[in-house]
């Protein structure tokens, strides 16, 4: 049977399963919190349930727009940041190989998502901008506070764009807007000009809403199947209900970084093999890093794509401070069949692995660099995913939304809040001169000696 499991037992000589178990009473105390909804932060655990509540209409709704956008577009420029970007992206990456080199090639009509908003960077936005003339585009942009400076600047510039292009009917009609239900200024605007909206829910934090609109439009905008996306996370919710951690993967995981966490592992990469799994990392990071990076306390996660990183992280992960720990994910098949060459000579050296599969030299530097690692003192744990789909995609993600938040109730920190966040924005909006911000940017000057 197919199924995403998490499996230490080759790092046994680091970490026995039986350290594991020993955390059973820890874990059951974080599923009590999590389920009976009693732990900190449970205004926001909209997600916990949500792919088996999924509302059919809204599906319906979102496939229409997403049918819509496919119609009257070429591009979709896809506004957001953090989690109101990265899951998305995630998806699309992995899903969508081509995608690494620019166009959907070889398909009829393909519509191009494109992000924006995700940086301050004016060259990016400069150059997305020229590149969109003569194509046609549509905007879905996401903020859940509908205040955030990024996104708030980029649709300002795309909203321009299209009302010039289009004039202010016909762009409205180009405006998709994914935010909250009641109050922002994304939302005032949204009431104001009658752009068709998505909402999402007040106990659905930014890093768990993938499942939500906010993931769900663009990802189905992309032509992929967001019911197989949903079938997976709601597959995940029931098959990790339990929280006997000997049949339950995500606790299993959970239990597993808290262990190390205590051992002195203060880094955890998360690596694969399979450049389609970047920016999955990158909402894996968001979602462990914002989730638990609190009081002083959380692991640091950070990520790696191998081989490529082998040729320079790799030294360090085999041979640097002792504090880092690894979790690779595995895929079992290779889409795609790629042969090494037969050239009638050996020049390279490589006639061994004339006609050889690349999938299968791929799998052997796994097995080789996870044996490396662990030799070197770096416990290894193996997340193996049957496949890149839809399905398993959304259950993988599912996987980790549940992982993290027991993980963060075993540290003892609310995993659904980001009060250090804000430390930032304050201080650049005194430095831009926002109203009403004079005195934190006298303490500055005088702080920093400006
Ligand atoms: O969706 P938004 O309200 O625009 O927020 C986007 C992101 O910005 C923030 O500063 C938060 O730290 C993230 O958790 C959030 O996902």
């Amino acid at each position: 049977m197919k199924i995403i499991d998490f499996d230490i037992s080759q790092s046994a000589s680091l970490i026995t399963d039986d350290s594991i178990q020993k955390l059973q009473p820890h874990i059951n105390l974080a599923h009590q919190l999590l389920h009976e909804k009693t732990g900190p932060g449970k205004e926001y655990l909209g997600w916990l349930e949500l792919p088996s509540k999924i509302n059919k209409e809204e599906i319906e709704r979102i496939k229409e727009a997403a049918l819509a956008i496919r119609e009257q577009s070429d591009v979709l420029v896809v506004i957001g940041i953090g989690g109101s970007y990265l899951g998305a992206r995630a998806v699309l990456e992995l899903l969508q190989p081509s995608r690494l080199f620019g166009t959907q090639k070889g398909r009829a009509k393909e519509l191009q998502v494109v992000f924006a908003g995700h940086q301050m960077d004016a060259d990016y936005l400069y150059h997305l901008k020229h590149w969109l003339k003569g194509k046609e585009f549509s905007i879905n942009v996401i903020s859940k506070s509908g205040t955030t400076t990024e996104p708030a600047i980029a649709f300002r510039i795309f909203r321009q764009l299209l009302e010039e292009r289009y004039g202010d009917i016909e762009s409205r009609k180009r405006i998709y807007v994914t935010t909250d239900a009641r109050k922002g200024a994304l939302k005032n605007l949204a009431d104001e000009k009658g752009y068709q909206s998505f909402i999402i829910p007040d106990d659905v934090g930014g890093r768990y809403s993938v499942f939500t609109p906010v993931g769900t439009l663009p990802i189905a905008a992309a032509g992929i199947d967001i019911d197989e996306l949903l079938c997976g996370a709601a597959k995940a919710e029931k098959s990790l209900e339990t929280p006997c951690l000997k049949s339950n993967a995500a606790y299993r995981y959970a239990a597993y970084r808290s262990f190390l966490y205590q051992q002195g592992k203060s880094i955890e990469i998360l690596a694969s093999f399979d450049s389609q799994y970047h920016y999955l990392c990158e909402w894996w990071k968001q979602l462990f890093g914002e989730s638990e990076g609190k009081e002083k306390k959380g692991i640091f996660p950070t990520s790696l794509q191998y081989t490529t990183d082998l040729h320079s992280m790799g030294q360090y992960v085999q041979d640097g401070r002792r504090i880092v720990f690894e979790t690779v994910i595995k895929t079992e098949e290779s889409k795609e069949s790629v042969l090494v060459p037969d050239t009638g000579d050996n020049n390279d050296g490589l006639e061994y692995l004339k006609n050889k599969e690349l999938g299968m030299i791929n799998n052997k530097a796994l097995e080789g660099t996870i044996m490396a690692h662990i030799d070197g003192g770096v416990p290894v744990g193996i997340l193996s995913v049957p496949e890149k789909s839809a399905f398993w995609i959304g259950y993988l993600m599912y996987f980790f939304q549940k992982s993290c938040a027991i993980s963060g109730y075993m540290l003892g920190v609310n995993p659904f809040d980001q009060p250090g966040v804000e430390d930032y924005k304050r201080n650049m909006f005194s430095l831009l001169g926002k109203p009403g911000t004079e005195q934190l940017r006298q303490e500055l000057e005088v702080k920093w000696k400006k």
